[in-house]
Formats: C-alpha cells, structure tokens, sequence
C-alpha cells in the first residue's frame, strides 16, 4: 500500500493542495520549522484520524482558521482513499467519500509507523506511555485487541465511578467483567512482548552492540485465571475504596527494557535510549508485517540526525521491509547518499513543497 497523493487544506503551516507522493521513497528537505514534520504529521493523520504528537485536535487547524482536512489517494489498499476532516470540534473520516462511524476500520487501511523524537518517552517516560505503544502495535494487527481494551476500559471508567459515588455495592457485579477483559488484555501483552524480544534483542545487537536486552512483561495482576484474579480483586477493594480509584489490573501493567535480567533504560545513556526507541519502532513493523503479511508505510522524522555515521549505517542496514517510507532532512544532511533513481525528493520552505531534482 502507498500514497499516491496527499491533499491538505488548512492543515498546519502547509499550503493547500495536493503533493504528489507516487514514489516508494519521499525526502522532505528543508530548514527547522518550515513544515516536514507537519506533512509526516498529515500522512499520519490518514492513517490513524490522530497525530503522533500528543496534541488536540484544535491544533492542527492553521491558525486563524476553524476547520482542516487532509485526504490521501492509496494504491494497492482496501480502499483508494481516506479523508480526514476536522470542523466545528468535530472529525470526521471518510473512506471513498464514505463516512465511517468508527475510526479503528482506517487502522488496516494505510497502516503507518512513525519514527519520531517523541518516542523517547517510550524508553524514559512513565509506564503509561510503555503501555500505549504495545496497545497501538496490538491494535495495528489485531483489532479484537482494540475493542478488547475498549470494553475494559468502559467496566474501569463505571467502576471507578461507583468507588467515588460510594456505590461500593454495585462492584460485585463489575468485577466479574472486569477481570475477565483484563485477562484476555493480559493474554495477547505477554504474548507481544515475547515476541517483541525476540525481535528486538537481535536488532539492539546488531546495531548497538549490546546482547541480551529484552522487554519483559510485568503484569499488575499476578494471577492468569479468572477465579483467583476475582479473588484477588476482591482482597484489594479495601484499599480501592480507601483511594477511590481501581488500583489494580491491566491499566496498571507494566512493560521493563532489561539486560541480564537487570532494567535497563533507567541507567542507559541518551544515545542507547534513542537507539532503543528507533529499534522499538523497527520491531513495531516487522511484527506488523509478520502478523498481517502486509508492510506498512514509514514515517522517518529526524532520524538519521541523531545517529553517528557508523549507527546510521547499521540502523539503515535494519531497516524492516515497507511499502513506501517518507524521510525529512536539514538541507545540510548527507540525503544525496541515500538518494535513488526514484526518489521524490521536495524542498519544504514556509509550508510550501517543490519537487526537485537538484537543490535550490
Ligand atoms: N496550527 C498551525 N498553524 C500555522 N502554523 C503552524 C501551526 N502549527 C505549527 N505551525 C508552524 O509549523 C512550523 C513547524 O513545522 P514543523 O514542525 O513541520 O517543522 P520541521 O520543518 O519539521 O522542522 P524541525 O526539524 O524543526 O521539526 C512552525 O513554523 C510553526 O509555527
């Protein structure tokens, strides 16, 4: 699956109109601040009805401006295009100029993985952040899981509701629900993050030199079955009223990065954390594509930078299969280097991309 063509209005700093993107490799070059990562940004937003950069909605629209859109022409998808519209607070997403009620159907439609600075927060952020990767990476291939988790964090929500509206006697009857959710959530973690490290060791390996880093899943509930997990709830209620939160299960979960058996991403250094962040995202499309059979399409914001020349060697040499990767560049970036015959390369200046085939 690749874009052929995006379409933004109003989108950011970007200029209206549409780019044509009909190559398997697409380099954004230009200067800090003139709009790269807002077309990343753009693509993403046809794939996931979101942005990778934890923002509201509100802030994609151009300033001055009350709505946005971004549509994007697909090749060799389920469908041959995906709009995403944001107006009056509220979105919409269209497949073939059909509306869709729910925004989890585009997920297999023009599945990308981005590759940006923010995922250091996955290595040094808080657990939370852990947890949502691996949701989103279960997500892409396995849309039970999605809904799986939807109904979970419904039961969770009333739960909590009724700890704090001191309804404690309505719980005996969410807990059952609860736990049984959580478990099938338990199930297909432990099973991710195996197969996560079995991924991602070699990579880290091969490209940092570093044997036997691994992602071990440390669930909040202890037990796997229903009964002794309903049983274990309930021996923790006490301290559930007392906080007036849910305080256990898989919203709890944990995820650790360890070497030997020891964490490791509390004591790596900024360089191993970056790398460990970019080799996530790797794994993240291998196992994509191990799953679904399918590649899924790159987003690559800064990473190159950030690497020295004998990283970015390896980690080029790591790079997982994928159907089309779209890459930004300084201008001062040895871009040329990875350049083929039929690259896109565009320069990107105040919002506004021109193709090229030298530098300006
Ligand atoms: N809602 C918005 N409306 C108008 N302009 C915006 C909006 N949001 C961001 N911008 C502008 O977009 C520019 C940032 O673009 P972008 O984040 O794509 O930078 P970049 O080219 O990737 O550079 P860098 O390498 O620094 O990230 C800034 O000039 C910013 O003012």
């Amino acid at each position: 699956m690749l874009f052929g063509a995006l379409r933004t209005y109003s989108f950011r700093n970007l200029a209206d109109g549409e780019i044509n993107t009909r190559g398997r490799d697409v380099f954004l070059v230009g200067e800090n601040g003139q709009g790269k990562s807002n077309f990343l940004e753009a693509v993403y937003f046809c794939s996931y009805g979101s942005s990778f950069r934890g923002v509201r909605d509100g802030d994609l629209i151009r300033n001055g401006e009350k709505s946005c859109s971004v549509s994007g022409t697909l090749s060799d998808s389920l469908c041959d295009s995906i709009s995403v519209k944001i107006e009056n607070s509220k979105k919409t997403v269209s497949m073939d100029g059909k509306k869709i009620a729910d925004r989890k159907e585009i997920l297999s439609v023009a599945p990308s993985i981005v590759f940006c600075h923010e995922d250091m927060e996955f290595i040094a952020g808080t657990p939370e952040r852990r947890r949502w990767f691996f949701d989103q990476s279960l997500s892409l291939y396995d849309p039970v899981y999605l809904d799986e988790l939807r109904r979970y964090r419904r039961v969770l929500k009333t739960r909590n509701t009724v700890i704090k509206d001191n309804q404690g006697y309505m719980i005996d009857s969410l807990d059952p629900q609860l736990v049984s959710y959580g478990l099938a959530l338990m199930e297909k973690r432990r099973t991710a993050a195996a197969e996560f490290s079995r991924i991602f060791g070699p990579l880290y390996e091969e490209v940092a030199g570093i044997s036997g880093i691994s992602v071990r899943y440390a669930p909040s509930w202890k037990q796997e079955n229903q009964e002794e997990a309903l049983a274990a709830l309930y021996e923790k209620r006490a301290g559930d009223l007392a906080f007036g939160t849910t305080l256990s299960g898989p919203h709890r979960d944990r995820y650790i990065f360890s070497c030997g058996g020891t964490e490791f991403a509390g004591k790596a250094s900024t360089g191993q954390r970056r790398l460990l962040a970019l080799l996530l995202r790797i794994a993240q499309a291998q196992r994509y594509s191990d799953m679904t059979g399918k590649n899924p399409v790159l987003l690559l914001d800064d990473v190159l930078l950030e690497l020295d020349p004998e990283k970015r060697r390896r980690f080029l040499s790591v790079m997982p299969g994928y159907d089309q990767a779209f890459y930004t560049f300084l201008p001062e970036e040895p871009y040329e280097r990875y350049r083929r015959d039929d690259t896109l390369v565009y320069y990107v200046n105040g919002g506004i991309l021109k193709q090229s085939t030298t530098p300006p």
